[in-house]
């Protein structure tokens, strides 16, 4: 076993120039067009595996999620009749740590694409050094059309019916799409009602019922720092005066869109599911104001300044930057093809298709990849956890700073990686994370 662990954390291997065609080679678009997020995942995963000089038998071990649990949630809806909806909760792995990830609640999530979310989050906490593994859940239900009472209720439900495999050093979930601190409170106040008071079950609480200063931020702020780094690595200077298109105006495109504007950055163009608004204007949106009118309650297609443009027309603006934070899987080969910037940078989950990926290559769109970009989240999760542990509250320059520091190493570690085997900066990240999820695997034993 010492021989594989030598392998497995060893330096670089032989096969590193083949990566590209080992990797990605093998897979047709044809068969990626055919396969589900998960499948997508896997393929970049043995790209990284490519490059690395790893036992075989690791393939199936870090690809294969630990447990996978799908349970029937029936509630009654506020007319009294019953509906049943499906949840879901995938284990990937923990050898790093209790396992860790958000929740999802919209009308697409099946058990693939938390499969999939699940990996990446084993991969995320990895390549930021954070002591947990990686996990995702997720409800099949569109949110819009159900109360806020019927939606707690689903909540509740679900807990009841997972409270047994998660705990906060077992299973700790967090927001995504779809929630928010306001459903990690239905979590923490259910899981507490069966196992006693606690708030570190969950991450993402509001700040006054133990969540975390700059949690709620994080996601966003963390892929501006990831921004920066990128923009300096590639020699290109601050974020003031390039452009950028933001797909996705949630919580995380939100937060970037509106600290990206504070840096000087010109925010040409941002979408949601309603929308697209563009400004081709010296200084684009006015990004609080554009926030002010959603508070209100507004649609993003309903606002008055700029231009409106179909949802997916946010493809064509040429920018520097294109920042994808919605959902997964939109960039596919005719967007790839087309797309009009310097950079991606994969706020969202899993945006990119494989095949899309190697056409972003031969076009030398670099990617800024989503394991890496939009690990602010769980970054400050964990500040959060350790808070929760500590019964302590940290300042909100406390946590910041934290996080631009882990931020920091992080790019470094994926930067040098990339820069050693010639490879993407993607296959840069897993290379790092996949070495320290071996190691702590192959150190931990199997018996
Ligand atoms: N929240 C977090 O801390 C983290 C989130 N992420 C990832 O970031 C991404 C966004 O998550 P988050 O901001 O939390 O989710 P939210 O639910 O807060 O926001 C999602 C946004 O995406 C929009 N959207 C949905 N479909 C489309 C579409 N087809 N075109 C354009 N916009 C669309 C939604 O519009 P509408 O409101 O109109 O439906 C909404 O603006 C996800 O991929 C998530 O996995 C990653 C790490 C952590
Ligand atoms: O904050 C967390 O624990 C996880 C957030 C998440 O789901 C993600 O990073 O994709």
């Amino acid at each position: 076993m010492f021989g594989a662990l030598s392998k497995a954390v060893g330096s670089v291997c032989s096969r590193q120039g083949q990566a590209a065609v080992t990797g990605l080679g093998s897979v047709t678009g044809h068969q990626v067009r055919r396969a589900g997020h998960a499948e997508n995942t896997n393929t970049f995963i043995r790209e990284a595996l490519a490059v690395l000089d790893l036992p075989p038998a690791m393939e199936k071990i870090v690809i294969t999620p630990q447990r996978e649990m799908t349970v029937e949630l029936i509630i009654n809806r506020d007319d009294g009749k019953p509906e049943s909806f499906m949840g879901y909760r995938v284990q990937h792995d923990n050898a790093r740590g209790p396992f860790k990830g958000g929740l999802r609640f919209h009308k697409d999530a099946d058990l693939d694409d938390v499969r999939s979310l699940a990996s990446l989050m084993s991969f995320k906490t990895a390549l930021l050094d954070v002591p947990f593994g990686g996990a995702k859940g997720g409800i099949t239900v569109d949110t819009k059309a159900l109360s806020e009472h019927e939606i707690e209720k689903l909540t509740r439900k679900f807990v009841q019916e997972i409270k047994d495999i998660i705990g906060p050093f077992r299973d700790i979930p967090a927001p995504d799409v779809g929630t928010d601190g306001r459903v990690m409170a239905w979590i923490f106040d259910e899981y507490s009602k069966f196992e006693g008071y606690s708030p570190g079950v969950v991450t993402g609480k509001p700040t006054w019922l133990h969540g975390s200063h700059g949690r709620e931020s994080a996601t966003g702020r963390g892929t501006v720092f990831g921004i920066k780094n990128m923009l300096q690595a590639f020699g290109e200077g601050p974020p003031a005066d390039k452009t950028f298109a933001i797909q996705g105006f949630g919580n995380v495109g939100a937060w970037a869109g509106r600290l990206l504007a504070e840096q000087g950055g010109i925010v040409k163009a941002v979408s949601d599911a309603s929308g697209c608004v563009y400004d081709d204007g010296p200084s684009g949106i006015d990004v609080p104001k554009l926030l002010r009118h959603l508070h209100r309650g507004d649609d993003l297609s309903k606002y008055p300044h700029g231009q409106q443009l179909l949802r997916d027309e946010i493809f064509d603006v040429k920018c520097d930057v294109f920042v994808p934070a919605a959902l997964g899987g939109v960039i596919t080969d005719p967007v790839a093809r087309k797309i009009s910037c310097k950079y991606i940078v994969e706020a969202a989950n899993g945006p990119t298709t494989p095949s899309a990926d190697l056409i972003l290559r031969d076009r030398g769109i670099p990617v800024l990849p989503d394991i890496y970009t939009n690990a602010g989240g769980v970054t400050v999760s964990f500040l959060e956890w350790v808070q929760n542990l500590q019964n302590f509250k940290w300042t909100t320059e406390q946590v910041n700073d934290q996080l631009k520091t882990r931020m920091d190493e992080a790019f470094q570690s994926m930067w040098d990686s990339s820069q050693e085997h010639g490879v993407p900066l993607r296959t840069g990240a897993f290379t790092v994370s996949l070495r320290r999820v071996v190691r702590a695997t192959v150190n931990r034993g199997f018996n």
